[in-house]
């Protein structure tokens, strides 16, 4: 019997969305079905390119046309995204689907190094991604991104407004204060003038279609905090602690700050840096010298994941100071923990966006 679409979309129900609960059809992730005799295609729409269930969902898939239409029918999926976001007002920053502040209790514990990473990492799964350098005591991203001496340009639109255009490197939009000013002035950036600057580095930019805006946050909780979130709507906030008893205190401020009325921005989830010391010569010694499972400890505790463990390593140190972050260097076993990083904080934003109240939910073409 000839197979028909309707058998094709039968058994693709039953495939279902591991982090979302609900099956493909229903989530309306199935497009284009089409059939030529035993050839069944069709394209399978993610929420996220970063999805770490890719394979998981296209074999699923497989498996269903095979035991429910037809054993030897010929599947062939495309799988494709179209990130989702649950932003309905759309007054400020319209193409930006996602925005997720990046956070620490104490300074140093490596969160510019963290969101430097996730972005390049996020970029390179084909996401359109954004980065605001909102740490304005010492904006690192610049160094960082190898683009020391770079000068964004501005320029008008046809309104008479005035945008800036972001810095591009390494795929990722760039915005830093430390742009505009040299790195031995940022020390005049406090209080009402900073909080003024860094609205019009987040609301007067041509940032045009982003599926992420990541912020780096200053360290600590403070008024730009609070500046930062009531001028944009935040769809989460991440993070990021090293183990230590004194990191952790601070962290959990940081993670307690999010959860204020007057902020209430939901905690996507921890991120652990220098969770371990790795020497090059030896990758699979593992040495706890900021003591062991203090992320975890700190994400059980408030019922948030734990997104990844990042290790202390000499070459994230060396490729963040050289302009080149450790995810670029393919292969090695800090660019498979970033990216791993990366795609468990593109699912917790889907899954989030898929828990917001459905009339909450706007979906944009890719
Ligand atoms: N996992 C890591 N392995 C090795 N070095 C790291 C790691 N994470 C961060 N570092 C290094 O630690 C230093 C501090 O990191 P970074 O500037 O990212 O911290 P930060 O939390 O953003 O600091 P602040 O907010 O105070 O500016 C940098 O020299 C960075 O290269």
């Amino acid at each position: 019997m000839a197979i028909t679409q309707e058998d094709v979309l039968k058994a693709l129900s039953y495939v279902e969305e591991p982090d979302l609960g609900q099956d493909l059809v229903t989530l309306n992730m199935i497009e284009d079905v089409q059939i030529n005799d035993k050839t069944v295609s069709f394209t399978v729409v993610l929420t996220t390119p970063a999805c770490p269930l890719k394979e998981l969902i296209h074999n699923a898939c497989v498996r269903a046309i095979h035991t429910m239409v037809d054993k030897d029918a010929d599947v062939q999926i495309k799988m494709t995204s179209r990130v989702t976001t649950m932003r309905q007002n759309r007054d400020i920053l319209p193409g930006v689907r996602n925005i997720i502040a990046i956070a620490s209790g104490k300074g140093g514990v490596g969160k510019s190094t963290v969101t430097a990473n996730l972005a390049i990492a996020l970029a390179k799964t084909g996401a359109k991604v954004g980065l605001v350098d909102a740490d304005i005591s010492g904006p690192s991203m610049p160094l960082m991104f190898g683009v020391m001496d770079a000068r964004p340009h501005v320029y008008q639109t046809p309104e008479g407004k005035n945008l800036i255009e972001p810095v591009i490197a390494h795929g990722v939009k760039i915005m830093s204060i430390g742009f505009l000013a040299p790195a031995e002035s940022a020390i005049v950036w406090r209080g009402p003038m900073a909080s003024s600057a860094l609205k019009q580095f987040i609301t007067e930019v041509d940032w045009g279609e982003l599926d992420y805006l990541l912020l780096d946050m200053p360290p600590g909780t403070s008024d730009i905090h609070l500046t930062m979130v009531q001028t944009v709507p935040v769809t989460g906030s991440v993070i990021v602690t090293t183990p230590q008893r004194v990191a952790l205190a601070d962290a959990e401020k940081g993670l307690q700050m999010f959860k204020l009325p007057q902020i209430n921005v939901p905690v996507l989830g921890v991120v652990e840096n220098m969770a371990w010391f790795t020497p090059a010569e030896l990758p699979d010694n593992k040495y706890f010298i900021f003591g062991e499972g203090g992320g975890i400890g700190l994400a059980e505790k408030h019922q948030v994941p734990l997104l990844g463990q990042i290790p202390l390593v000499q070459g994230i140190r060396e490729n963040g100071d050289s302009g080149t972050p450790a995810i670029l260097q393919a292969g090695t076993p800090a660019a498979a923990l970033f990216e791993q990083l990366a795609e468990e904080l593109a699912r917790q934003v889907s899954i989030r966006n898929a828990v917001a109240p459905k009339t909450n939910i706007v979906e944009m073409n890719s």
